[in-house]
């Protein structure tokens, strides 16, 4: 059977617009080649910016592409996993349950140290030939019984990642946020963030930060408060995945309270979609930076097409809207792309997306980079456009 898909190319117009263009159908067997070649087309023809990218919101496990998961499965042939298990391809919806399915398939796939050594190094050396220049990795520390992994081997196996790239030359400033995973109550997330703070003072500020992440469906944020907020207290900064769910309202309101550093997804926070002028009141007052997934939210099915996606909302009114990836792996795509469906959806010009990443490096949680940083996009910028 041959299935006929439409397939778009994305360019610019004469005022730098970014617009969507069908050019061809393609048959399903041959789209994801295809697809790469063509993004590989666009990203060196027609996004010369996008060389210049800074990445805040990726799971480790859900940022795993497909050549490391043959790596994985080459590994651990026993557990029958193929790729279709592990990702959700271009055109195919899942509900957020499935998606975390699809997770948990990866989990069984990363357990030894080994496992975690190089799906880091492979996670962050993707991301730098993506163009990204500074990315803040995240990931719950898990212990595995059947390996011998401890939750304190899992994180320095990570930072010793982080560190073998930098001396490998990798052209990319790479911070960590460790998780709590929602699903494991309190005492687990209280555990968690004595870890983390361990981490942020041994590593020379490698460790930035926690995250809160997990079925959203699951529990309720009012447990995992003094836990944040030890965190916060003692440094760390928070960026905690809120209103992912339209059931959520009441623990976003509590939540903001802290105040978090940043907000992941935040998709139903504002009144249209059954938040309320409260919570973006909050948002407003701190001026809290939100991390936008267009493609894992559509995928996910949170949002019911790009068009919709809260970006246009928060990004009118001049709230500091950062785009990212979420699972990069399971999803599909890269921040390049990410970018481009957010250009070419809400007709934003080169300049525009140029400003949206050079804004994105002040809700960065490395001060320290800050500066650096804005002194590189400011080099990058005249070979960008050209000038
Ligand atoms: C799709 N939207 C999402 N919403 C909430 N949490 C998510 C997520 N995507 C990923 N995670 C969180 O990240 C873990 C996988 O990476 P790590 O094993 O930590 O590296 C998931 O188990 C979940 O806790
Ligand atoms: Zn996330």
């Amino acid at each position: 059977m041959v299935f006929i898909l439409a397939y778009y190319c994305f360019c610019t117009d004469e005022r730098g617009t970014f617009r969507r263009l069908e050019i061809a159908p393609k048959d399903g067997p041959d789209l994801c080649r295809s697809t790469i070649f063509l993004r590989s087309w666009l990203i060196s023809f027609d996004f010369p910016m996008m060389s210049s990218k800074e990445e805040l919101h990726a799971h480790l496990n859900g940022s795993v592409s497909f050549s490391t998961i043959e790596k994985l499965v080459a590994r651990k042939p026993h557990l029958n996993i193929e790729h279709g298990m592990t990702a959700i391809r271009s055109g195919q919806r899942r509900t957020l349950d499935e998606c975390f399915q699809v997770l948990k398939v990866i989990h069984q796939l990363v357990d030894t140290e080994e496992d975690i050594l190089m799906v880091a190094k492979d996670v962050i050396r993707e991301f730098a030939a993506d163009g990204v220049k500074y990315l803040e990795l995240r990931s719950t520390p898990r212990k595995e019984k059947t390996t011998g992994m401890t939750k304190r081997r899992y994180v320095e196996t990570v930072i010793e990642a982080i560190r073998q790239c930098k001396n490998e030359g990798v052209d990319i400033e790479v911070r960590f946020l460790v998780a709590v995973d929602r699903r494991n109550g309190a005492e687990v997330a209280m555990e968690t963030v004595k870890l983390a703070e361990d981490f942020m003072l041994s590593t020379g500020g490698l460790v930035v930060g926690l995250d809160l992440s997990g079925d959203p469906t699951v529990g309720h944020g009012r447990d995992l408060l003094p836990a944040l907020q030890k965190a916060k207290n003692c440094g760390l900064k928070l960026s905690l995945h809120l209103s992912e769910v339209p059931s959520q309202a009441d623990e976003s309101e509590l939540l903001l309270n802290i105040p978090p550093d940043r907000i992941g997804h935040g998709t139903f926070l504002h009144p249209e979609v059954g938040g309320s002028q409260s919570l973006v009141d909050k948002v407003r007052k701190h001026n809290t930076p939100l991390e936008l997934c267009l493609t894992s939210n559509v995928k996910g099915q949170t949002v019911s097409s790009y068009s919709q996606h809260h970006f246009l909302y928060w990004y009118q009114m001049g709230h500091p809207s950062v785009i990212c990836t979420d699972d990069k792996g399971v999803f599909c795509t890269d921040l390049s792309q990410e970018y481009q469906l957010a250009a070419s959806t809400f007709n934003l010009s080169q300049e525009d997306m140029w400003t949206l990443s050079q804004k994105a490096i002040d809700c960065t949680f490395a001060p320290d980079l800050q500066q650096q940083l804005h002194q590189k996009w400011l080099e990058l910028r005249p070979t960008l456009f050209q000038l």
